[in-house]
């Protein structure tokens, strides 16, 4: 049968520590992961007040005038840090795909404190921590994002910990992989669209996340997030309130030889007649590992005599690969 909604998990027995809840929470997210990538989670335990706050200052940022947002822009093409105009970014050319760039304004972030050691800022660190460039406006901003960011990451660490356990492998079997990780918080905004879009021009084009897992927080304006079905055919995700959309990265995919899918997800247009009114906005929080943790298929990927589908990959080199050709430089 057609799956017309990813499925939607209480991940509260897991956290609650009980080895029924979390034997239950863990064979659910298997099997969305092995069926979809996607689903929906609630019963995460982050407190909706600070979800609601960080959506608002989010949607005011967007709503500034044009030249006050460009003070912020992100300061070069490699530096996943700043603002990004209007169709600044064509995620499915990252796919190696053709189509207009994406109708999508972006304001990117990195880990929240640094260590000044050469880890961290040394010539092998790139910009993955980088400063992080905040609006003067609105004055809550700065303050949201930064605790968002590290609430994220926390909630990460109990989705990778279920992840562990629905792969049947030591419960803290990612951790070293991830002490001093350089997810991504996004906040996006898909503005009225006033014009017809391109042929193929799309919110966000067709891609797969970079990352472990995605954390996605958004509204429930027409034109909205599809995930695509193993089988080939597009699925709606509909947030509900209260919930998250967590979905896979392409390495969840490497580290299981394909038994994971890092699902193809893309961002259609409102329907015409609600292309002037509807605006949409997504705070997105990437989860992506150390730079320098080595991808490589799992020890138990479930298919002990199939040779890896994948060659190890430096997180590094996996991002720098997928990010250049989304920025156009392929
Ligand atoms: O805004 C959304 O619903 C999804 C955004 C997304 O997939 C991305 O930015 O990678
Ligand atoms: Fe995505």
């Amino acid at each position: 049968m057609r799956m017309t909604s990813v499925p939607v998990i209480d991940i509260a027995p897991f956290l609650g520590g009980t080895p029924e809840g979390k034997r239950d929470v863990a064979d659910q997210v298997r099997r969305a992961c092995e069926e979809i990538g996607f689903f929906l989670i609630k019963g995460h335990g982050v407190d909706q007040q600070m979800i609601d706050a960080t959506y608002q200052s989010a949607a005011d940022f967007f709503q500034l005038p044009l030249e006050e947002k460009l003070k912020i822009r992100q300061p070069s093409t490699e530096i996943a840090r700043g603002y990004t105009p209007f169709k600044g970014e064509n995620l499915s050319s990252g796919m190696g795909a053709a189509g207009g760039a994406d109708l999508k304004e972006i304001l990117d972030f990195g880990p929240m404190t640094v260590p000044q050691d050469d880890y961290h800022k040394g010539g092998e660190a790139g910009g993955f921590f980088h400063d992080n460039i905040f609006p003067e406006r609105p004055e809550t901003f700065r303050a949201d994002m930064t605790a968002y960011y590290k609430r994220m990451n926390a909630l990460a660490d109990d989705l990778m910990r279920i992840f562990a356990n629905a792969l049947d492998l030591p419960e803290d079997f990612f951790t070293d992989k991830l002490d001093r990780n350089i997810s991504a918080l996004r906040v996006i905004c898909y503005p009225e669209q006033h014009e017809t879009p391109e042929p193929g021009q799309l919110r966000g084009g067709a891609h797969t996340d970079y990352g472990t897992l995605t954390i996605l927080m958004s509204d429930r304006s027409a034109g909205g997030l599809q995930a695509r079905h193993r089988d080939g055919y597009w699925v709606d995700v509909t947030i509900e309130p209260g919930t998250y959309v967590i979905n896979l990265g392409d390495l969840m995919q490497i580290w299981t030889n394909d038994r994971w899918v890092s699902t193809l997800h893309r961002v259609v247009n409102p329907p015409a007649e609600l292309a002037e009114t509807s605006r949409r906005h997504s705070v997105v929080f990437f989860h992506q590992p150390n730079y320098d943790a080595v991808i490589t298929a799992l020890p138990n990927r479930g298919q002990e005599d199939a040779t890896p589908n994948y060659a190890p990959v430096t997180y590094k080199d996996h991002w720098t690969g997928k990010w250049n050709a989304s920025r156009g430089k392929m």
